[in-house]
């Protein structure tokens, strides 16, 4: 059997694979998650004119300490027409435009008024303009505000919605389809009998994928049956198909035989990887296959560093690797064996543990585990208090 595949050369035949999806233009509520693809630039200025941020009244500084004469209203939307004076003040919003001749805002807090009559009844604006966002604060037409490759936030959204954009450019929505393969697989909710497993890849796999801009096809549970998976691969039209189990080499480990009936051709399986050696890539026809081993904790780890980065990369993502930080260990590890590992690991106060047991069939160590230390092949052994790497689990 063919030497095991380095994780990091792994990763780069995964990008390698396809290239991101066709650009579209999106509305903007349909844009969350996705990448931009084009640099966008303001539309308009914001504010587009000088107005008021507090409720109160506008005024010259010049005229401090007052007393004013009220002579009339600015409120957002419907500004105050007229001229002003030495001496005037005009009863203002927060968000109205700023009366011309005006420059400044006494807010209410600190103002006497008595019929049109004005007083000061506090310390004042400090300064000349105090209270008031100039015309452009935010940003002016023309202003390059988010750049190609950056992700609509929701921040982000609202920034080009402000800058004049009713729709944005963005790769398109990821169509992914999944399918659990096995005999013993029933619904978790099912009447389950002595040789039977729920079923749970399907559903971790579709919540790791919410927030990435992905339509999901769920083909549910596929028998251990070349034929059958053969006929289900044959007819998906998506851009992804992950499958989970079956990955292996037992007899009924059906997932690439069926795929290569099917017309697949495998790019890479086998790697130097703990969980998720027998995870294997490929294509067939347009669509992307990423089959994932059926152990829940296979499936977890292989979706965190193969689907979601696949994913991300698809949509447009400059940098869709997961990203490790450094953290310290609080307790002894051995030296580790060819594969690259990633333990299911806990913080506490500031240390990282690992868990005591880390079979890739354990959801409940997986389910505990806020983060994996990732440790390199023939990596020596750690002791407390040694820098780790950690990939945290959001
Ligand atoms: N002789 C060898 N045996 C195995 C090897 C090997 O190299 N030589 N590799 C082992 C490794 S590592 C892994 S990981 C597993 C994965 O194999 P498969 O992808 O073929 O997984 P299955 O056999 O289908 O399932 C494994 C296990 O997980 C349960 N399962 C499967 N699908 C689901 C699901 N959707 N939800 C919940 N649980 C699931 C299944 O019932 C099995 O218990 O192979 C080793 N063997
Ligand atoms: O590589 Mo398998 O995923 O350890 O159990």
């Amino acid at each position: 059997m063919a030497p095991l595949l380095p994780l990091s050369e792994a990763w780069s035949r995964l990008l390698a694979l396809t290239a991101p999806l066709p650009v579209e233009r999106a509305p903007l509520a349909a844009a969350f998650g996705r990448w931009a693809t084009e640099d966008i630039h303001a539309r308009r200025t914001q504010p587009s004119a000088d107005l008021s941020a507090m409720d109160g009244y506008a005024i010259r500084f010049a005229d401090l300490p007052g007393p004013w004469r009220v002579v009339g209203e600015s409120a957002a939307g419907r500004g105050f027409a007229g001229e002003t004076d030495s001496g005037d003040a005009v009863r203002i919003f927060t968000g109205a435009p700023m009366p011309r001749g005006t420059d400044t805002v006494l807010v209410q807090e600190e103002a006497a008024r008595e019929g049109l009559a004005l007083h000061l009844a506090g310390e004042g604006p400090a300064t000349l303009g105090r209270n008031v966002r100039r015309r452009g604060l935010d940003f002016h037409e023309g202003d390059l505000l988010i750049r190609a490759g950056e992700r609509f936030t929701p921040a982000r959204l609202a920034l080009a919605g402000a800058a004049g954009h009713g729709e944005v450019a963005a790769h398109r929505r990821v169509r992914v389809a999944i399918a659990a393969t096995g005999d013993e697989l029933v619904a978790p909710d099912a009447s389950i009998g002595p040789d039977q497993l729920p079923e749970t890849n399907r559903l971790m796999l579709a919540a790791q994928l919410a927030g990435l801009p992905v339509d999901l096809i769920d083909l549910g549970i596929l028998p251990d049956c070349k034929q059958t998976l053969e006929n289900a691969f044959r007819a998906v039209d998506a851009d992804l198909l992950v499958t989970s189990g079956g990955a292996s080499v037992g007899d009924h480990d059906l997932v690439r035989p069926a795929l290569e009936a099917a017309g697949a051709t495998i790019d890479f399986w086998r790697i130097a990887l703990r969980p998720g050696k027998p995870m294997m890539a490929g294509r067939l026809g347009y669509t992307i296959i990423l089959g994932l081993p059926g152990n829940p904790v296979s499936a977890f780890v292989t979706a965190l560093l193969f689907v979601r980065p696949l994913v991300a990369h698809l949509a447009g993502a400059a940098d869709p690797l997961p990203r490790t930080r450094i953290a310290t260990l609080g307790e002894l590890l051995p030296a580790n064996g060819e594969r690259t590992d990633y333990l299911r690991a806990e913080i506490r106060d500031g240390r990282v543990l690992a868990s005591t047991l880390q079979d890739s069939a354990m959801l409940r160590a997986l389910a505990r585990a806020t983060c994996l230390i990732v440790r390199e092949p023939h990596a020596p052994a750690a002791k407390a208090g040694d820098s780790v790497e950690i990939l945290d689990l959001a």
